[in-house]
């Protein structure tokens, strides 16, 4: 993964939770991966809830063998690391895990860390999954002045949790949400955190996030590109979010 573009990681939840409406197996979780990577997304992204209502155990097993098929790819684990998180963690090792502070049972995510309150107790769990070779990223709320506590627990990057941004998209609050996140991202690069970001971007909120928000490393897709992808195909949708990144990234440059 170089740092000289955004990732593109695509989160598959929505594929397993229509899968798992059957008991036929499809759609294939594995075979969108493989379409996804194939049209040049950058990575894959699940968060296996402890209730199983999408992305099961084997799905989590099955893409991480499949991942290793795909040596560019990422594979991003996401979840609680005081429910079920850390047993993928140790189990399958994936490149990346972050933590997401969901309660058991939650519709989706919709907060960050606390970190005054929860930091001591992430710091150990941070500190093993990096002794696995596993890069950690703490999902937080766009708060310039908390980020600098996700290093000081040891996490290697921040995912800013985005929906307040794609809730203001095009309304009067956007110029306004696009600086809490551009001051958010500096505030972690300030402390030598790297920044992904993540929940309720889609094609159209994009490219005005790409251009606003510094060195954004990775972004992590699902809802709304699946949903696209239910209308174009993987391979489409995926072509077609890369290209908002780059239309983001040339914006940024000019
Ligand atoms: C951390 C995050 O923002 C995503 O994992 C999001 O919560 C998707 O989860 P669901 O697909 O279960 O809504
Ligand atoms: N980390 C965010 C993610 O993986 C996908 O969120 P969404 O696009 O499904 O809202």
């Amino acid at each position: 993964m170089t740092s000289d573009r955004t990732a593109l990681s695509v989160n598959l939840n929505k594929v397993a939770l229509v899968r798992n409406t059957r008991h036929l197996g499809i759609p294939s979780v594995t075979r969108a991966a493989t379409l996804c990577l194939q049209a040049g997304a950058h990575g894959i992204t699940v968060h296996p809830r402890p209730d199983a209502r999408h992305i099961r155990p084997e799905d989590v097993r099955e893409l991480a063998a499949l991942l290793k098929a795909w040596p560019e790819a990422e594979f991003n684990i996401e979840g609680n690391p005081f429910h079920n998180l850390m047993e993928f963690v140790r189990e399958v090792r994936p490149h990346q895990c972050t933590f997401v502070p969901d309660a058991e049972g939650q519709f989706t995510s919709d907060h960050g860390w606390d970190l005054a309150k929860d930091g001591e107790r992430v710091r150990p769990l941070i500190a093993e999954a990096k002794s696995l070779g596993v890069r950690v990223s703490l999902f937080m709320d766009a708060d310039a002045r908390s980020i600098p506590l996700a290093r000081a627990v040891g996490a290697d990057r921040v995912e800013l949790y985005t929906e307040p941004y794609a809730a203001a998209w095009g309304g009067p609050q956007h110029g306004e949400q696009l600086r809490r996140f551009a001051d958010a991202a500096q505030a972690a690069h300030a402390v030598g955190l790297g920044v992904n970001a993540g929940h309720d971007l889609n094609r159209d909120n994009l490219p005005d996030f790409v251009q606003s928000v510094p060195a954004l490393l990775e972004v992590s897709i699902g809802h709304a590109l699946i949903a696209d992808a239910l209308e174009m195909g993987y391979a489409a949708t995926v072509r077609a979010y890369l290209a908002a990144l780059s239309r983001g990234s040339r914006m940024h440059e000019q």
